[in-house]
């Protein structure tokens, strides 16, 4: 781990020919706010996560320019009456959007739908944080340096247990928000198409169906199965 340093994410912009639109830090690191200033106001939109940041850190990098915080509740300094943290930070600041993982493993429901509650749900985007056994079979992985067993739904580290990504589908997600009972079908796909999009300013491109937005979209049927997949408008998948 290291501080930020805006020589390093330059030169990533750069091998990545502008395409970098979202980038990820602690607030509590040095030289965080300098940071975040300076790149949110290039274009690149700044979460903030994997961090014990007191609520105070966590304002202070929202008033410089980060807008999103990284799946919300995981890895962060939790609400205390006494030291709101990260997840404090989140509730507090309405403009900010909050990334959720409803995997039903990463987030209870009730702190799911205590948040949404707080935020709306147009500041509450879904997101798998899905590590690379998504849509394999249930053993053994690795997440970065960390091995990790994949069992029951859950990825986890195999030394401690703590949950390590997920193994996450979207669509799953949408199925247990609208199965939690506080956020209707039409909202739960919001969350994981529009919110995300906006949240990361490329809402003209992607994000709902519209002339003129990548035709990237799925069919459910009324149980909220999948049908159907296209890409760039093309049917890739058909059940
Ligand atoms: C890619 C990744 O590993 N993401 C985080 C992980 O860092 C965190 O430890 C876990 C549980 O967080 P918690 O123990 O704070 O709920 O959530 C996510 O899986």
């Amino acid at each position: 781990m290291s501080d930020p340093s805006l020589t390093a994410f330059r030169r990533w912009q750069d091998s990545a020919q502008g395409l970098l639109k979202k980038i990820a830090l602690a607030p509590e690191r040095h030289g965080a706010a300098d940071f975040i200033e300076n790149v949110s106001g290039s274009g690149t939109k700044v979460a903030i996560g994997h961090s014990s940041a007191t609520y105070e850190e966590a304002l202070e990098a929202v008033y410089a320019g980060a807008n999103i915080f990284v799946h919300t509740f995981n890895g962060m300094s939790g609400l205390n009456h006494h030291a709101p943290g990260m997840v404090g930070a989140a509730m507090d600041t309405p403009n900010t959007y909050a990334e959720l993982i409803c995997d039903g493993h990463h987030v209870e429901s009730g702190a799911a739908n205590l948040l949404i509650q707080e935020k709306g749900i147009d500041h509450v985007a879904l997101v798998t944080d899905c590590m690379s056994a998504g849509g394999r079979r249930a053993g053994e992985y690795v997440l970065g340096e960390f091995p990790v067993i994949v069992k029951d739904g859950a990825a986890r580290l195999k030394d401690g247990g703590s949950l390590a990504g997920s193994v996450l589908k979207l669509l799953q997600a949408v199925q247990n928000l609208v199965q939690w009972g506080r956020v209707s079908l039409y909202d739960a796909f919001k969350m994981a198409s529009y919110v995300p999009a906006v949240s990361v300013g490329i809402e003209d491109e992607c994000g709902l169906i519209a002339a003129g937005r990548e035709a990237d979209f799925i069919v459910v049927d009324e149980n909220i199965n999948l049908q159907s997949t296209y890409l760039a408008g093309k049917e890739v998948y058909s059940k």
